[in-house]
């Protein structure tokens, strides 16, 4: 499977429309590819919180309906990262927002909608401001395999991605917004998921500053033996990889580890 990892580097000072098409451009610029991923909530100016209610879509508002139409193009699967959705009716916990995936399929239509688990804040941001997601979500890819859903601050829950392995997950896919400051953690953990789990990991992350916060970049394509394929710097960039996801199931089989778990 050919991997297109764009890890788009933004600031406040861009005005949404003009990096909604820019983003487009960059996902067309993609043909070839059989997956696309954007990072998380690109759209929404990932940390600037105070902007959220104001960029909030519908689940089918106009971010997807961007990029399936690209999608279509360039005969691509398209993960567009997240959203900020306004949900149709509040949800448990009263809020109307939510931190929402959706992946489109090549022909444009949304295959997979993820939302959000572990909200990122400790009472500020996120949970305050955002309903959880509760659904563990798995996405088939070209050539029958599938993949696991989830989004940045995610990652530091390793039970999550048990339940995905267990759900079929042969590669996780992570769209983030992760800091600087704690970009080691990213790295580790994208790589401690994979290998715990011998499943691949793509991690797509954002590059500049954004609501104060400086992002640590380093979006990685990781094999299921734990080898990093590729991996970003701090800039914007687009990570171009084969991933060979028959490989993983050749791993399982040579190292079978997962058949030793004791549930
Ligand atoms: O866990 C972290 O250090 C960063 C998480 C985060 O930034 C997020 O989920 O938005």
């Amino acid at each position: 499977m050919k991997v297109a990892v764009i890890q788009l580097a933004y600031d406040d000072a861009e005005p949404i429309g003009e990096r909604r098409e820019r983003v487009a451009e960059l996902v067309r610029m993609q043909r070839g590819h059989d997956l696309v991923m954007l990072p998380e909530l690109w759209g929404a100016t990932g940390f600037d919180y105070q902007k959220w209610e104001a960029s909030a879509e519908p689940l089918y508002g106009p971010t997807v309906e961007l990029l399936a139409g690209v999608a279509r193009d360039i005969g691509s699967m398209v993960h567009l990262g997240s959203i900020i959705e306004r949900l149709p009716e509040p949800g448990v916990e009263g809020r109307h927002l939510a931190n929402t995936s959706v992946v489109l399929s090549p022909a444009g239509e949304p295959v997979a909608v993820y939302r959000k688990i572990h909200r990122f804040g400790f009472g500020a941001g996120e949970p305050k401001l955002l309903e959880a997601g509760g659904e563990i979500v798995t996405v088939g890819l070209p050539g029958g395999h599938t993949a696991g859903l989830s989004t940045c601050y995610d990652l530091r829950f390793p039970e999550l991605y048990r339940r995905q392995l267990d759900a079929g997950a042969e590669v996780f896919l992570v769209p983030a917004a992760w800091p600087k400051r704690r970009v080691e953690h990213w790295s580790l953990l994208g790589q401690a998921r994979a290998v715990e789990n011998q499943c691949a990991f793509i991690s797509c992350n954002t590059a500049g500053t954004h609501g104060g916060y400086e992002m640590g970049g380093r979006s990685q394509v990781v094999a299921a033996t734990g080898e990093v394929l590729a991996e970003a710097g701090l800039d914007e960039a687009v990570l171009s990889v084969d991933l060979d996801l028959g490989a993983v199931a050749r791993w399982r089989e040579e190292f079978p580890v997962l058949a030793d778990r004791r549930l």
